[in-house]
């Protein structure tokens, strides 16, 4: 269960972020520069808020004036929206990179259908393989939270369909919460068990 309930000064507005997401698949959506990002990177903690709370489970990762929790502690997925893979190592040491455990890294391979580019680079491998190879390495980190960032945007149809299928296959094995950020309504309704709406910094979840 993540509860975030947050505040921050952006150059142009203040973001006021309140969820409660249980083990579903949520959605983000919002126009270019609402806050999105931000919302997603503070959660994982690549940037903190000024002020409010964020608990997954247990755990508090963020908590007013005290230091947060770092990056590796916080237990949170995350694939980003050009999916940031290490150029220089293989797709296998890209996965095996915070993976907590052999088998059940190789089970993600096999679930997502990549056993057959272990060793290509990921220069080598097309738009939705390296979706696949985000997926796998964010999942194989064991985390009690995924948060993708429009991670579907560049793929074709076919594709985009494909592993918005997988997603919820995966979803259905894992059970944890995600966040999804995406541009395209199609996608939120198909997806999102819940849909929420981002302005300005205002989020608000669409009834
Ligand atoms: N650390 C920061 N301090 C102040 N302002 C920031 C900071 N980080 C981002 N911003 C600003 O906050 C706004 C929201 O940025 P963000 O990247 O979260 O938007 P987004 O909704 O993800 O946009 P896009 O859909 O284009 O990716 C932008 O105007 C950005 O310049």
């Amino acid at each position: 269960m993540l509860k975030a309930n947050f505040s921050k000064q952006l150059d142009r507005f203040p973001l006021n972020v309140n969820i409660n997401l249980g083990n579903e698949i949520a959605v983000l959506s919002g126009p270019s520069g609402s806050g999105k990002t931000t919302t997603l990177n503070c959660i994982a903690g690549l940037q903190h808020p000024d002020d409010g709370f964020i608990q997954l489970g247990g755990n508090v990762l963020f908590k007013g004036k005290q230091k947060p929790a770092p990056v590796q502690n916080r237990k949170v997925g995350y694939v980003f929206q050009n999916y940031a893979l290490f150029p220089h190592m293989t797709v296998k040491k890209n996965i095996e990179y915070g993976a907590k455990d052999a088998s059940l890294t190789s089970q993600l391979i096999d679930a997502v259908g990549i056993d057959h580019l272990m060793n290509k680079y990921p220069a080598q491998i097309s738009g939705g393989e390296k979706q696949r190879v985000a997926l796998a390495r964010a999942l194989a980190t064991q985390p009690n939270l995924l948060l993708l960032d429009e991670p579907f945007s560049s793929l074709d149809h076919q594709t985009k369909v494909q592993c918005q299928q997988e997603l919820v296959r995966l979803h259905k094995l894992w059970k944890i919460p995600i966040l999804l950020v995406t541009h395209d309504r199609h996608e939120a309704e198909s997806l999102g068990h819940r849909i929420l709406h981002i302005e300005k910094g205002v989020l608000k979840e669409d009834k």
